[in-house]
């Protein structure tokens, strides 16, 4: 039987994403052509004034507190190689064969019972070709094997610029002496710091932090430093050191946790970038102290691993603080919190190499999420100080290592860092990856590092010299100024010095020579200077490009202005032309308003009866409201809107024989007539027809009315307009009212008056009688 396929749906759960619309294309309002050239101005650069890099001292022969070149803004980055086959090598292992070499490899703290005995085996098929070699105290080249050359045609690289590179068969206290010891004196002088190791699984981390007991790490060196500059006792005020130590370590990759790793600590959490309930054990001389962190060390989560018989599995942090407490008769005030962080991270791991699986892999995702989030947060810090535009990523945030690291890695406190790298031709891979990630933070500098908090903590190194008594105050002025003898001037040098190391208090106070202000004072004042010197250039050179650019705008303004006003007189005549306008075109019965206006009097006396009676066009000026009547003679009616000629013309009224009948009949003809072209030409540009004629074309009107005939008269009345007036019977009219003013209605109705008309002809009759 034939089973018939059902229909299928495909549901697609993440609907496809519409296109986003772009942006309209609507047009920005025209801007005016003068304003275009005010378009260009920029934004004022304060993020390019901001990313000014001002050179370091190019002589940086100061000396710091840590005796170090100049270059101490930067931060610090140090590579350490470890040996070959440290197992088997003679003479810095010990010289005893298998035994001695067993003991060396491994770690000298206490190993933790469950991962003890458990070498593995295959970390012994070394080969003895190597990747890596040392150029120079700076800089190394790293060369991939024959194998990966011809197989991904990888070249060799040069990585240079690190602090320092110490080389395979380099010591523990060599690294101390180097790396370690200027952040220790700048720890005593009341600075924090921090240093920290980078570097993949079995490199060597742990070794060059904790080491062994032939080889003791930078921590016991710490400590014995710590207590050999602190063991003077019994001095006015002294200090205390407290040490903490604490891991971070994910569990079966449940989340990270804190875990406190000192005698009695437990679990802890982190609020921002504080741990709570963390231990602080105060120490009082270097046996205790390393008996300490032994025993934190044994806490410590460890395993094996194809790289490493005892891998780290978390990140260790230990804190020593220093805190000066005084006594008898002084406050007793905790006043110096600089910290020291020693910062032991766990390798990063690759899978293929490591071959973890289970637990100890979800450990490699926690131990390698949180070197990424480390680097992240690094190189987020360097592309934020290339370009400060660019915002400094808070991926700090991303795991409690740097969380509590923030300051460190924002730059706000001095960091060193140290990369330790294998050198064996497997490790590679490893060791290029590294170098390719860290390199670039060479350049990350440190602007504004922390000061000493505190500088009572230095008081015993304070030398306070007897002041000079401050002369008097001279007001100087013109020549006096230079009267003044260089002795004087030298009487208000500063007396006070603040010597930093004992080094140098010894070298400066020693002699009883003059006075020197502390050099590295010196220096840091004159960065500054260079620092505000070079704002101050570009914010100058910024601030005159835009007096330019407000000066043009300025002009630009101006003429705009000017333009305004030229608009505004305009308008303002052309009000005034079109008030006149409408005053002459209004039906105005005073004597005194017609006179206002005389280019609108036409000449009346230039129509003759034609088709219509003279009667009929009189009456028809007043329907219209055109026509005045300036005297008590008819031939005072005058013609006051150019309508009043079109309307004429629409009645065709012929201008010919107006003319004619103004030659013979009218001998008192104040101006000669129009003649025929003047009047086509008249009418025609009156807009003859057209009753709602524009604004333009009155003008034009009204001018030529002004200018080529200014005020006519109409000749006395006919005979036959005499007769026509007698033979009216206006008296009835007066009675009837008004009719519409309109051309159709007058057609239809010519022989109703308006009032004005009847008013004209009363007057006329009266003339008439008398
Ligand atoms: N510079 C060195 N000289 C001699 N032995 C070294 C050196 N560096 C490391 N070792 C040895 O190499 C082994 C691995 O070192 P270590 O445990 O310090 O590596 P690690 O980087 O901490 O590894 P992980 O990240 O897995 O914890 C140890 O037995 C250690 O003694």
């Amino acid at each position: 039987m034939e089973t018939q396929c059902p229909n299928t749906a495909t549901i697609r759960r993440n609907p496809h994403r519409k296109a986003r619309p772009t942006p309209s294309n609507t047009a920005a309002p025209p801007i005016p052509h003068s304003l275009s050239a005010l378009q260009d101005i920029p934004s004022f650069p304060m993020d390019d004034i901001l990313s000014i890099q001002v050179a370091q001292n190019p002589q940086p022969n100061f000396p710091t507190s840590s005796g170090e070149a100049g270059v101490a803004e930067n931060l610090k980055v140090f590579l350490r190689i470890r040996p070959l086959k440290p197992l088997q090598g003679p003479g810095k292992f010990g010289k005893n064969g298998d035994q001695t070499s067993k003991l060396s490899a491994k770690n000298v703290w206490p190993q933790n019972p469950s991962t003890k005995n458990t070498a593995n085996e295959k970390n012994k098929k070394k080969k003895c070709e190597i990747c890596i070699t040392v150029n120079d105290s700076r800089s190394v080249t790293l060369s991939p094997s024959s194998a990966l050359q011809d197989l991904k045609r990888i070249k060799s690289e040069v990585y240079e610029g690190f602090s320092h590179v110490f080389s395979a068969d380099s010591s523990q206290d060599e690294v101390y002496e180097t790396m370690v010891n200027p952040l220790v004196e700048d720890f005593l002088g009341g600075k924090s710091g921090m240093f920290a190791a980078l570097g993949p699984s079995g490199s060597g981390k742990t070794h060059t932090v904790f080491g062994s007991p032939r080889e003791p790490g930078m921590v016991p060196l710490v400590l014995r430093r710590i207590f050999k500059q602190t063991g003077v006792s019994g001095s006015e005020t002294s200090r205390s050191f407290y040490i903490s130590m604490f891991e971070i370590y994910s569990e079966r990759g449940k989340g990270e946790r804190v875990l406190d790793l000192s005698p009695n600590g437990g679990d802890l959490f982190m609020q921002q970038s504080t741990i709570k309930g963390l231990q602080e054990v105060i120490i009082s001389d270097v046996a205790q102290a390393e008996s300490l962190i032994g025993r934190g060390m044994l806490k410590r989560a460890t395993a094996m691993t194809n790289t490493n018989s005892q891998s780290s599995r978390s990140q260790c942090i230990i804190s020593i603080r220093c805190a000066l407490e005084k006594s008898e008769g002084e406050a007793d005030v905790q006043s110096n919190n600089a910290v020291l962080t020693i910062v032991d991270l766990a390798g990063a791991e690759r899978e293929k190499k490591t071959g973890n699986q289970g637990t100890r892999l979800l450990e490699s995702n926690f131990i390698n999420n949180t070197s990424m989030v480390f680097g992240l947060c690094l190189r987020s810090l360097l592309e934020h100080q290339k370009n400060p535009k660019k915002p400094l990523q808070k991926h700090f945030q991303n795991s409690l290592l740097t969380r509590y690291l923030r300051d460190y890695l924002e730059g706000k406190k001095r960091m060193t860092l140290i990369l330790t790298v294998k050198s064996g031709e497997e490790d590679y891979l490893d060791t290029s990856f590294l170098l390719r990630q860290a390199s670039p933070y060479m350049k990350i500098k440190f602007h504004n590092v922390e000061e000493p908090s505190n500088l009572i903590c230095n008081k015993r190194q304070f030398q306070t010299l007897p002041r000079f008594e401050q002369p008097k105050r001279f007001k100087f002025s013109g020549l006096d100024v230079y009267a003044v003898s260089a002795k004087k001037l030298k009487e208000f040098e500063p007396v006070e010095v603040l010597v930093q190391s004992p080094k140098a208090s010894k070298s400066n106070v020693d002699d009883n020579g003059p006075l020197k202000p502390d050099s590295f004072n010196l220096a840091e004042r004159e960065r500054n200077s260079q620092i505000m010197q070079g704002f101050a250039k570009a914010l100058w050179n910024v601030l005159k490009e835009y007096k330019d650019k407000l000066e043009v705008a300025e002009n630009v303004i101006h003429s705009l202005r000017d333009d305004l006003r030229i608009e505004k007189t305009r308008n303002l005549e052309l009000e005034k032309q079109l008030e006149d306008l409408k005053s002459s075109c209004s039906c105005s019965n005073s004597e005194s308003r017609a006179n206002n206006s005389p280019g609108l009097v036409g000449h009346a006396s230039n129509f003759h009866e034609g088709q219509h009676d003279t009667s009929l066009f009189i009456s028809l000026l007043f329907r219209y409201d055109c026509v005045s009547v300036t005297g008590s003679r008819l031939s005072e009616v005058v013609v006051s809107s150019p309508q009043s000629l079109a309307m004429v013309k629409n009645d065709n009224c012929s201008i010919m024989e107006l003319n004619q009948l103004h030659n013979e009949k009218d001998e008192n003809l104040l101006d000669p007539p129009l003649s025929l072209n003047e009047n086509e030409a008249f009418t025609r540009g009156c807009n003859v027809g057209n009753v709602p004629e524009t604004e333009s074309n009155l003008n034009s009107c009204c001018k030529r009315l002004n200018v080529e005939k200014p005020k006519r008269r109409l000749l006395p009345a006919s005979s036959l307009l005499l007769r026509d007036i007698g033979g009216l019977n206006f008296e009835d009219e007066s009675e009837k009212p008004k009719g519409i003013r309109g051309e159709k209605k007058l057609a239809a109705d010519e022989t109703k008056r308006t009032q004005g008309s009847l008013s004209l002809l009363h007057l006329l009759r009266s003339n008439l009688h008398r």
